[in-house]
């Protein structure tokens, strides 16, 4: 593993979350080939100083923010779960979105908020944001990536229920296309206890709360 990419040495040593190789040389060659040919066709002249290296720091870009092919969202929970006699509904709100739509390769953004009542088991805090990360890191519809946040913690926690509400603005609908700057797109999965009416109300008054 070389490291060129955006993970420190601590992050590749303890987590070993990282699975292949993916900033190895040939790949990001290969990639800044096919900009190097884009940025032709675009019009642009890929010899010109400013945009030298342009083709490079693309294929980086996007490899970072696909990243998360590489990445298992089970290990990660895995990694931190801990027996513990705690029954009420946990809830991580807010959680910082970055993926991409994998219709015009263009961002969407926003927040997730992720809650589950243990079973038994609490995962740490921190692998639920991880969890959120490894599933927007890729190309994905942000209806798909509400589902596979929901199913990886029902399938490897076993809880009572899970519940994910994402809110993202789109790009792809704001800077071309039907151009509205406005929308936030808003999608949600549950399952158990969050499909009774009582517990989902609960999830979502305690994610429009405010502490201050
Ligand atoms: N359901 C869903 N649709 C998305 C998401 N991200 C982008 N899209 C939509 O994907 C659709 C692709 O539609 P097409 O008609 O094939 O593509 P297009 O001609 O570029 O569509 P416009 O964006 O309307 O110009 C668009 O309606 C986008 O708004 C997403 O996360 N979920
Ligand atoms: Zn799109």
């Amino acid at each position: 593993m070389n490291n060129q990419g955006p993970f420190n040495d601590d992050d590749e040593d303890i987590d070993g979350y990282v699975k292949i190789d993916r900033y190895n040389p040939e790949l990001i060659k290969s990639i800044s080939g096919h900009y190097e040919h884009i940025l032709k066709a675009l019009g642009e002249d890929p010899s010109r100083e400013g945009i030298l290296k342009t083709p490079e720091r693309v294929a980086k870009a996007l490899l970072y923010l696909t990243h998360g092919y590489d990445q298992d969202a089970k290990a990660v929970l895995t990694s931190a779960m801990f027996k513990e006699d705690y029954s009420q509904m946990v809830v991580v709100k807010d959680i910082e979105v970055y993926s991409m739509c994998e219709h015009h390769m263009l961002p969407f953004f926003g927040k997730a908020h992720v809650a589950y009542i243990p079973n038994g088991h609490v995962v740490g805090l921190s692998k639920i944001p991880r969890v959120v990360d490894i599933f927007a890191r890729r190309l994905q519809v942000q209806e798909r990536l509400t589902n596979d946040i929901r199913d990886s913690i029902q399938e490897t926690l076993n809880p009572i229920g899970v519940g994910v509400v994402i809110e993202c603005r789109h790009l792809c609908m704001c800077m071309r296309g039907v151009q509205k700057q406005n929308s936030v797109t808003t999608t949600s999965a549950f399952t158990g206890a969050f499909l009774a009416e009582k517990t989902r109300t609960e999830f979502l008054n305690l994610i429009s709360s405010r502490l201050s």
